[in-house]
């Protein structure tokens, strides 16, 4: 079997808005996760509050978890390449784009990236609250970068008053409407918005390391739970045309979803596993285990409507059980390698 491909996840924002600060929340935050980290260079990156292993050229291997890793765009696919080998064992690369990169030239770097072990794992947009508006004057681009987003992290929520926090928000709204804001300071979001947790018992009991790189991040605690999880099962198969048009016209606040689809095709191999995160979605394809087939869907985000969310996913159950080919065919544009995957 193919080995999960690994999300790559990049965090933009301009000049100071708390792209390192929520970086270093994730890693002090990774719950067992092997964290691949690549970064313009390592000034600021809590590397020592994580017990430096040893030192390759441009990577850094950290005794508990982190490889990390500093080179400019030109640099970043090899880098990439490197991360995302095998015996690194990582479960997550994230990308910090310099305050001055351009987010777009970084988003189709990774997009255009023919690794066949990495995916697109979103693209996170630090706004620093308080400064946005002054910033945007000088450099109006800024708020046209937003439109990359699949998720907008309002930083330094306490910096900023209620009327600037406002500001902003109808900015973001504007530029980037329907995709899941968080108004949080210090980059506390959660990071299972980023990547799933390794059970505690694949990584045993939390280190010396850990426990001290949690001493050394005093906003890593108390994590802001704007984060919401909806989980939606079905016995019945999804109609295949019902379920894109789902997956097309996202609910607003859904950042990614997760699971196995039936999709009520005839085929054995007809076990579609799914990832999506913002608009980008990938299917792959397995065969079924022996027993009852299922639809299990995670979805994450933030200002997610529950019930609505759920009603469109019920929605989406098939009518009878006669397979839905054409339908079928239209979804499986999504399938990853649909060539070499059969
Ligand atoms: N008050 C306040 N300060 C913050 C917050 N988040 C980050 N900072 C501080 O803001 C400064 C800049 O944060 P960084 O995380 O280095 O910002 P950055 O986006 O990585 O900056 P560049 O790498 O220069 O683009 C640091 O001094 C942080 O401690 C926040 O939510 N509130």
């Amino acid at each position: 079997m193919r080995r999960q491909r690994i999300p790559v996840v990049l965090i933009t924002g301009f000049l100071g808005a708390g792209k390192t600060t929520l970086l270093n929340h994730l890693l002090a935050n990774r719950q067992g996760a092997r964290i691949g980290v690549v970064v313009n260079d390592f000034g600021q990156v809590n590397v020592d509050a994580l017990a430096v292993a040893g030192q390759v050229d441009t990577m850094v291997s950290l005794g508990n978890g982190c490889l990390c890793c500093a080179v400019d765009a030109s640099g970043l696919d090899a880098m990439l390449g490197r991360l995302s080998r095998p015996e690194a064992g990582i479960d997550v690369i994230v990308v910090e784009a310099s305050g001055i990169a351009e987010p777009r030239d970084l988003l189709r770097l990774m997009i255009a990236s023919e690794n066949p072990d990495i995916r697109y794992g979103g693209l996170a947009a630090v706004v620093d609250a308080a400064e946005f508006e002054t910033s945007r004057t000088r450099h109006p681009e800024l708020a046209d970068h937003l439109r990359l987003a699949d998720l907008v992290i309002l930083n330094k929520a306490d910096r900023a008053d209620a009327d600037a926090l406002a500001k902003v928000r109808t900015v973001a709204e504007e530029f980037a409407p329907g995709v899941p804001l968080l108004v949080t300071d210090h980059g506390r979001v959660d990071p299972r918005l980023f990547f799933d947790p390794r059970p505690r018992e694949t990584y045993g009991q939390l280190s010396f390391d850990d426990l001290r790189a949690d001493d050394h991040h005093d906003h890593a605690r108390h994590l802001h739970t704007q984060y919401e999880s909806i989980t939606f099962t079905s016995a019945e198969p999804l109609s295949p045309r019902r379920f894109l048009e789902f997956l097309e016209h996202r609910p607003p606040g859904l950042y990614r979803v997760k699971g196995t689809l039936d999709l009520g095709s005839a085929d054995p191999r007809s076990r579609f596993g799914l990832h999506t995160v913002g608009s980008f979605v990938r299917l792959d394809r397995s065969a079924w285990p022996v027993g009852p087939r299922r639809t299990e869907l995670v979805l994450i985000g933030a200002g997610l409507d529950r019930a609505e969310v759920t009603r469109r996913l019920t929605a989406c159950r098939a009518d009878d059980h006669t397979p839905d080919e054409r339908g079928l065919l239209r979804i499986l544009r999504y399938l990853d390698d649909p060539a070499t995957d059969r």
